[in-house]
């Protein structure tokens, strides 16, 4: 499965082509428009968020309600662009009417000046239109079909914020499948949680007030995940690998951990790795999961426990020192309308990017032309598994 995104943040619309799903696969407008919801909750947020009520329109490769096989297109109106369309200017603006709003203060933690540089723009608008995370709610949409497609087969992924500004939220001890279950059936409460929370409401009105902002730390479980995806005899079949770089490539996130992650440089060798047992019910498994579900850039078995940790927002209503491109002198920073936080809504995000990078695995590994033909190959694969 292979895709792309196309749109600006005030465009007309943000476009996606999906290649590569299998046929006959079920899959509705509000499988994915449910995922865009949650990932437009969380306190925090700027004003875009009352402006976007994000919707996706399907208009290739489903028939009522099953994938066809072909490329499946999907598309999500920027409701924002009616505000925008002088600005933007994508179809022929009568000279009198364009406007500009040009950036020529690039604002540090964006992608404005090494962007400008780089694509020998003066106008920073054309580079932060396309850097913006408005993005995600793309890539939402794409992890929301790979969600459907996982569910399908028995693996549920669920999300949630761990550190929001410094505080933090509590997390089961094991996590099995059952949890996972119960984590993604609560997932959207627990997503709401996080900035529902008085602590972390005042923190967030205490950091808008002083013009600042702030990131946190989200954690992604899955479960229901058959041993042996991914692969050890090359570095770019690693899976866990992959899913790193699905997680750093989410605006604004500078890094991502598994099971115990960083502390293992801090650990004993008997704290980290996961002994292994065998039973007659379930065959291998193992009493703990420190490790994240990955061993030699495979899945292992047990629930993949991944973490992304995202930078504050680096807008700042206190804009910090910059330097205007023309003049060459100090200023401060531009200030676009901006979020205070948005660990929450990225939270939703980071569960999609990694739902799809497994998806992706799944259809590599087994036949899957067909959505029933994928199914049996999964279910003949679990059954295999257990007999090793
Ligand atoms: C859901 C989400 C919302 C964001 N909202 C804003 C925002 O309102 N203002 C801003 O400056 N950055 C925002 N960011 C972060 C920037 O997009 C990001 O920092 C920027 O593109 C530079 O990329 P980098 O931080 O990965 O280097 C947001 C990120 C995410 C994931
Ligand atoms: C539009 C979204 O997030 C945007 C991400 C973003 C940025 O710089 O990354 C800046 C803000 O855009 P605007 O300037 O239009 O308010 C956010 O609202 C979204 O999440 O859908």
């Amino acid at each position: 499965m292979r895709y792309i995104t196309a749109g600006e943040s005030h465009g007309p619309e943000l476009t996606a082509i999906i290649e590569g799903l299998p046929a006959g696969m079920p899959l509705t407008v509000e499988d994915i428009n449910q995922e865009l919801a949650r990932r437009q909750v969380g306190y925090g947020r700027g004003g875009r968020m009352l402006i976007e009520s994000d919707q996706v329109r399907i208009t290739s490769g489903l028939r009522h309600g099953k994938t066809l096989g072909s490329p499946l297109t999907l598309v999500i109106e920027n409701k924002d662009w009616k505000n925008w369309s002088k600005v933007m200017g994508i179809e022929n603006v009568p000279e009198k009417q364009k406007k500009i709003r040009r950036v020529a203060r690039p604002r540090p933690g964006h992608a404005d000046l090494a962007g400008g540089m780089k694509y020998h723009q003066q106008d920073l608008r054309n580079v932060l239109e396309r850097s913006s995370a408005r993005e995600t709610a793309m890539r939402t949409a794409i992890g929301a079909v790979s969600k459907k497609l996982l569910k399908e087969l028995g693996m549920e992924v669920a999300g949630h914020v761990r550190i929001l500004g410094g505080i933090e939220a509590a997390v089961p001890e094991e996590i099995s499948i059952k949890e996972i279950k119960e984590t993604a059936e609560a997932s959207d409460v627990r997503v709401i949680d996080a900035t529902v929370e008085q602590p972390i409401r005042d923190l967030i009105d205490q950091t808008k007030k002083k013009g600042d902002t702030i990131g946190g730390v989200v954690e992604v479980l899955v479960g229901g995940v058959p041993a042996g995806l991914g692969s050890y005899v090359q570095w770019d079949k690693k899976l866990d690998a992959k899913i790193a770089q699905a997680v750093v490539s989410i605006n604004a996130f500078k890094g991502a951990e598994f099971g115990v992650g960083f502390q293992a440089g801090k650990l004993p060798g008997s704290a980290v790795m996961d002994e292994i047992t065998w039973d007659e019910e379930d065959g291998y498994t193992r009493r703990s999961n420190n490790l994240g579900g990955f061993e030699g850039g495979m899945t292992n078995g047990k629930s993949i426990v991944v973490r992304g940790v995202m930078k504050p927002i680096p807008t700042l209503y206190k804009p910090l020192k910059s330097v205007d491109i023309d003049t060459k002198e100090p200023y401060k920073a531009s200030v676009e309308r901006s979020d205070s936080t948005a660990v929450p809504a990225a939270s939703v995000v980071c569960e999609n990017v990694v739902a799809t990078v497994i998806a992706q695995e799944v259809l590599e590994k087994f036949s899957s032309d067909s959505f029933d033909e994928l199914q049996q190959a999964i279910a003949d694969y679990r059954n295999y598994l257990k007999n090793y």
